[in-house]
């Protein structure tokens, strides 16, 4: 019944083929695929009748005049058109939903660099909508730049309740459980160590398979998460496309009453409908929801010496429009061996025009030994100085470097060319780590002019 593969924390990949059952390989491909075979119309989108009775729509996630290598729309073959599943919409709650710009007294936190702890799981029902708190928002969402870092606490599956956000894509990282995303596409599971990317607009539910479940989540405003070029690494390693998995069409064909949430500018609605909107039978396009298993990512890094910038481990990028800065690159620090000669290996302190929110998925991030816990998360605002603790400055100072491994980690970075704002939540809760700024206060003086080897 659980067809989920078992999270792996160390050692290659065990998947031995890209077509595992239930996906379709490949990142931005144009894919067609039916669930009752003989649906989609051959040679043409919209014929003047579907087979078997189904409705066409189209569903656009660029501008209809975007340049052809970035132009993305699917056309969906469905029982209903999703007309017919959005009567008048109501506002509701958003409980600790923030979207941006936020009011610069959301909270009264101050200037600094922030830790926190893994925040527990509620012990009442939480589904993946009810269960969703923001951390930080960036940019301006109706401005499409931008994002928002969540955490989804999920202890609950949703029923008949489902949700599209219209204010950006979703890119979920799990961290802990297991999630079953039934999409109009078809259906995604993942667990940690795997991420999916929910398109903006793209109606869903999820299911709880192995919980309860934590999972952080990046809200993408801006444009729509692709693979970062290569430049002179070339046309392998890093995230390769292949390993990119796209479901194959499934459908509900459910006369219940059920209720269609939605985030639209900053705020909750509701509609009820009659039925499952996940009545797509058959799709095609290149617009579609994928995952992606982070431990096929292949990293390049220093052979000889020096630390080499983060964004060697870029997974996807999401450009603001001005080349070379992302409105969000997703970063990961993922098990690697460092062989580095005469070099200080951890990340070097560092000031940033980028803001980084930092999450671990598990294991033991090399610059923070200590404080840094798998589910907890961290915020390094624009131009705000960070890098090693102290623990970690010594370690790696006076260490032998012969060649380490390391094993069983894997961090991660949503790394935005735009200032974070923390949300009165993240501000308020208890884990917030008080003295974080404490791990570097032991860094002492060291200068001694007249030794040069004063080490
Ligand atoms: O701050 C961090 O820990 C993330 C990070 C890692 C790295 O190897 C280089 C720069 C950087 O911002
Ligand atoms: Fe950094």
């Amino acid at each position: 019944m659980n067809s989920l593969p078992q999270p792996r924390i160390t050692g290659a990949p065990v998947r031995q083929s890209a077509l595992v059952p239930g996906y379709m390989s490949g990142f931005g491909n144009s894919f067609e695929t039916e669930a009752l075979e003989g649906t989609l119309p051959i040679g043409r989108n919209s014929p003047q009748k579907i087979n078997f009775g189904l409705y066409a729509e189209q569903l656009s996630g660029s501008p209809f005049t975007a340049p052809q290598a970035v132009n993305e729309r699917s056309w969906l073959y469905r029982i209903r058109p999703t007309v017919k599943h959005s009567g008048r919409y109501r506002r509701v709650d958003k409980g600790l939903i923030r979207t941006a710009p936020m009011a610069r007294d959301e909270s009264d936190l101050t200037l600094g660099q922030y830790r926190w702890s893994a925040i527990p799981l509620p012990q009442d029902k939480r589904t993946f909508l009810t269960g969703l708190a923001t951390l930080t928002t960036a940019g301006d969402a109706e401005g499409q730049s931008g994002m928002a870092a969540h955490m989804a606490f999920v202890t609950a599956s949703m029923e008949n309740e489902y949700f599209f956000n219209a204010d950006g894509e979703l890119l979920v990282v799990a961290q802990q459980g297991a999630l079953r995303f039934r999409t109009e596409f078809g259906v995604i599971d993942i667990a940690p160590g795997e991420i999916c990317l929910i398109p903006r607009g793209v109606i869903f539910k999820v299911e709880l398979i192995d919980g309860p479940a934590r999972a952080y989540v990046c809200e993408n405003y801006g444009a729509t998460f692709t693979l970062p070029d290569r430049g002179p690494i070339g046309a392998n390693c890093l995230a390769n496309p292949r390993d990119f998995l796209t479901p194959i069409a499934a459908y509900e064909d459910r006369e219940e009453p059920s209720q269609l949430f939605v985030k639209w500018g900053g705020e909750l609605f509701v509609t009820d409908i009659g039925q499952s909107p996940l009545d797509v039978v058959a799709w095609h396009g290149n617009y579609a929801p994928y995952k992606y298993d982070l431990t096929t990512f292949s990293p390049v890094g220093a052979l000889m010496f020096d630390h080499p910038d983060p964004s060697i481990f870029t997974v996807l990028t999401s450009p603001s429009g001005t080349p070379g800065t992302a409105n969000i690159d997703f970063v990961i620090f993922p098990e690697r061996w460092m062989v580095a000669e005469n070099t200080f290996r951890p990340p070097w302190y560092h000031r940033n025009i980028m803001s980084e929110f930092m999450g671990l998925i598990y294991g033991v991030y090399d610059a923070k030994p200590e404080g840094f816990e798998p589910g907890g998360f961290s915020l390094h605002n624009l131009m705000l100085p960070h890098g090693p603790d102290e623990q970690a400055f010594e370690h790696a100072s006076t260490g032998e470097l012969k060649p380490v491994k390391l094993e069983n980690t894997l961090a991660f970075m949503f790394e935005t060319r735009v200032a974070q704002r923390v949300t009165a939540y993240a501000a308020g809760v208890p884990q917030l780590q008080a003295d974080y700024v404490d791990c570097w206060a032991g860094l002492k003086k060291r200068l001694d002019p007249t030794r040069k080897d004063a080490w």
